[in-house]
């Protein structure tokens, strides 16, 4: 279902270690190593670039459980606890309530589980200090392609941009996997069962070990502060499909500048990776293990790293966007248009990670509601969910003359202007917004591809661009747009676009709420379009955000 056409970015680097290297061979020190305390002397590393990087990592796992000492608290966090989406209260914030991590205290559980999305490593501006409640995981609105890069709308971690990484891609990964793979692969089976213990920990043992590090996170970490992790994890498990693997750690690499990351935090994070890991996965856990896993976290952070450091040379880490238009389009739905305070080149179909200057290191993705424009303006269409405080702000508070941060565009549902095939769209919600974008898109390289777009709604008040949508339909003949409104069709939004067609002609696009993508990509198969020319959101990305 992942679509092969992704393009991959430039190899920025040679990459240091390929993961076939002696164990340990890398910047990340494998715990054998003469441990030392947090911030002391750390190996030198060999054989690399100058300055980029990171000195060696110490795992600090059941081996080095002793450094902590027993009722350490972490590093102080919001003394308010969270709300969850639900509007209840967190009784358990992390890392503040987390047990100091020592071999026999086990943190609290988190609502996470490990295989998953994507990405944030670190977050936001270190400067800025928050004293709400933060905000609970809101969705996200991301567009990754189905393809091999990334997400949508960066979910997460190693944050915002951290693409999801389409587990479907991997699905006969398991065969032929190189040994440092299986390896990886039983620490995963082994500590499935308790996810949320490994995420805990990793944390508490990051913030406790490194508390330098925690401003770079958002103060509520509930709704992310697995998100890091996850990226990781997810990577790891497919270290030997490299082409699609490489894409993803870019992107997330790339991502990650906006958030203040920087090559020497990698070592940390590796360290207490590895220290989580062995703790939970103590059962299979030998040198054997731990040298699978310093090659392979040595291999993913050495591509974030250069991937980043080939992005310093060319663009900023993020822009700042002034608000200049807010249009409040139903009581939840609002389209905000805002000017980047320097070029912002992407592509349509293509999301970004925003900040709000009332939720600081809080990102979320949203697609670019239109193609790139002559006036440099950019629009997004939000929705107001539940709880969630990022798009309430944006929502019912942003107003023109607010500043607001942007992370780098990501994402590759982008119109191959490569084949003159017709593109068929289907848009739930606001996942119309990307959709607009590419019709766009098409109608400024001039081609005469059929385009239909399917616009899916909950009821007729809920279709709040379909004006925007029924004028371009006038202005292009080759464009035809229908509304599907679940109160009125006797089938949902996917179903419907099996009355019309034949469409094994077309390159399909979906965008809108997870639910959408997974029955539209089945009702697109059944109706014959390949795998290879589906291409949507991150389904594991919005899932995430949910
Ligand atoms: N704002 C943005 O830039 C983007 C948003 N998105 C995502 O789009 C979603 C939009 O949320 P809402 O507007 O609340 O949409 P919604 O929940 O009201 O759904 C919109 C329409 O999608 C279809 N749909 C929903 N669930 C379905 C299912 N299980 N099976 C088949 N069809 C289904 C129906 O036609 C429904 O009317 C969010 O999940 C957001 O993350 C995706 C890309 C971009």
């Amino acid at each position: 279902m992942f679509e092969a056409r992704h393009t991959m970015d430039a190899p920025t680097t040679t990459s240091a270690d390929n993961g076939t290297s002696g164990g340990g061979g890398g910047w990340f020190t494998p715990h054998k190593q003469p441990e030392t305390a947090p911030g002391g002397e750390q190996e030198t590393p060999e054989g690399r670039p100058e300055g980029r990087r990171p000195a060696a990592i110490r795992p600090v796992g059941r081996h080095a459980t002793t450094e902590v000492a027993p009722g350490t608290d972490p590093p102080a966090e919001d003394s308010t606890a969270p709300p969850t989406a639900d509007g209840a209260r967190q009784t358990t914030p992390l890392p503040t309530q987390a047990p100091a991590p020592t071999a026999t205290t086990q943190a609290p559980a988190s609502t996470a589980a490990i295989p998953a999305s994507a990405s944030a490593l670190t977050s936001g501006t270190a400067t800025q200090t928050q004293t709400q409640a933060p905000p609970p995981a809101e969705p996200r609105v991301p567009s990754q392609r189905s393809t091999s890069s990334q997400a949508a709308p960066e979910t997460t971690a190693l944050q915002a941009l951290a693409p999801p990484l389409p587990q479907s891609t991997f699905a006969d990964a398991s065969q032929n996997a190189s040994p440092d793979a299986v390896l990886i692969r039983r620490t995963m089976a082994e500590v499935a069962p308790v996810a949320d213990k490994v995420t805990s920990y990793f944390y508490a043992l990051l913030f406790v070990r490194h508390p330098d590090l925690r401003s770079l996170f958002p103060a509520a970490m509930d709704a992310q502060r697995d998100r890091l992790l996850k990226a990781l994890l997810t990577a790891a498990e497919h270290i030997d499909n490299t082409e699609v693997l490489v894409a993803y750690l870019q992107n997330l690499g790339r991502g990650h500048r906006k958030y203040g990351t920087r090559a020497e935090h990698y070592p940390a994070v590796g360290e207490c990776l590895i220290g989580a890991l062995s703790k939970y996965a103590s059962g299979i856990w030998n040198a054997e293990t731990e040298a699978a896993w310093v090659r392979t976290y040595t291999t993913i952070s050495q591509v974030m790293i250069d991937a980043a450091a080939a992005d310093e040379l060319r663009a900023p880490a993020w822009w700042y966007a002034e608000v200049v238009a807010h249009d409040l389009r139903t009581p939840d739905v609002a389209v905000v248009t805002v000017r980047p305070d320097q070029p912002y080149p992407f592509l349509a179909g293509q999301y970004t990670s925003l900040e709000t200057p009332w939720w600081p290191r809080v990102w979320r993705h949203y697609s670019f509601a239109s193609a790139p424009r002559s006036d440099g303006l950019l629009s997004f269409h939000v929705k107001a969910v539940p709880a969630g405080w990022l798009s309430n702000s944006l929502v019912h508070r942003a107003r023109p003359g607010d500043i607001l941060r942007l992370g780098p565009p990501a994402g590759s549902m982008t119109v191959d202007h490569t084949t003159d095939s017709g593109l068929l769209c289907l848009g739930g919600g606001t996942g119309i917004a990307p959709i607009k974008a590419l019709v766009e898109d098409v109608a400024e390289h001039g081609e005469r591809r059929r385009v239909e777009v399917f616009y899916g709604a909950r009821t007729d008040h809920d279709l709040y661009d379909i004006d925007t949508m029924l004028r371009l339909q006038q202005s292009h003949p080759w464009l035809s747009v229908r509304a599907v409104i679940d109160q009125q069709a006797q089938v949902q939004l996917p179903d419907a676009i099996r009355d019309y067609g034949p469409w094994h002609e077309f390159d399909a696009y979906l965008s809108g709420p997870p639910g959408m993508i997974r029955s539209g990509v089945h009702t697109l198969r059944d109706v014959g379009i390949p795998s290879e020319r589906i291409r949507h959101d991150s389904v594991e990305e919005l899932v995430s955000a949910e």
